[in-house]
């Protein structure tokens, strides 16, 4: 092992967050984000709403009881937690806390209290990126054709969004999701801009490294 990577200090996993109204496309984002990305951990939540027909317990989210929650939440069991749409959610803290400290970011589809409350804890260690909608007619149109949700629960949300959207200044970034292969483009160039900022206190990154090591003639 060389000098350099013996003094180097780890850097430190970053927390990638991914917050939008609802059918907006951030679980969509998020999903292609895990699968092609390495060194992301996507932290699965807790919840108390219902499963959709689509969802599997312990991959989309670990659906609890009441009784469940507020033990988790009462014991800081929770990195943070809130109510969405008359539902409880939160973040379980252990998972993640493993994962920052062995130098693996972590990915995190949560809403903007939650994103707030992760913000005050470690603001340095936050990229928070905010997933617009072209337009409200498309995103009624998305939750529509997802068909995941009861109508009455789509119009919760829809009034929801007004609410959500007038947060965006919580956010260090902000993506309109209309081509969705442009939007997955723009969070992998700032995911890979921000690790890039963070490993300079690091050391060189690996593909630096890589092209001065290489002799060519
Ligand atoms: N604060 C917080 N929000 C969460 C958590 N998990 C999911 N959410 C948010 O809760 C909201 C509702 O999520 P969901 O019921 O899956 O519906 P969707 O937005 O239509 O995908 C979304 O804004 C999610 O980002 C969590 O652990 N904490
Ligand atoms: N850019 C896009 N263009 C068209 N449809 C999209 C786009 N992004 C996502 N969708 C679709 O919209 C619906 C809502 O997306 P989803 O990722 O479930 O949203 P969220 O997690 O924000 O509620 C899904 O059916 C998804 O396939």
């Amino acid at each position: 092992m060389a000098m350099a990577d013996l003094i180097r200090p780890a850097r430190r996993g970053l927390m990638l967050v991914l917050s939008s109204p609802s059918g907006a496309g951030k679980s969509t984002l998020t999903r292609t984000l895990s699968q092609k990305e390495t060194n992301l951990d996507l932290s699965i939540s807790v919840t108390t709403r219902g499963r959709r027909p689509s969802e599997i317990d312990g991959v989309h989210y670990r659906f609890i009881d009441r009784e469940a929650f507020d033990q988790l939440r009462d014991r800081d069991d929770l990195l943070e937690s809130a109510e969405v749409h008359g539902n409880g959610y939160g973040t379980p803290r252990k998972p993640v806390e493993d994962a920052l400290k062995a130098g693996r970011d972590v990915l995190f589809d949560i809403d903007y209290q939650g994103t707030q409350q992760i913000l005050e804890k470690a603001r340095e260690d936050v990229v928070a990126i905010f997933i617009l909608p072209p337009s409200m007619a498309e995103l009624r149109s998305r939750l529509v054709r997802r068909a995941e949700d009861a109508p009455e629960v789509i119009a919760r949300r829809l009034a929801n969004a007004r609410d959500e959207i007038a947060r965006w200044n919580v956010y260090d970034y902000v993506i309109i999701n209309d081509d969705l292969g442009a939007a997955y483009e723009s969070v992998r160039s700032i995911l890979a801009a921000e690790r890039l900022k963070r490993s300079r206190a690091t050391g060189m990154p690996a593909f630096v490294e890589g092209l001065l090591s290489e002799q060519v003639n």
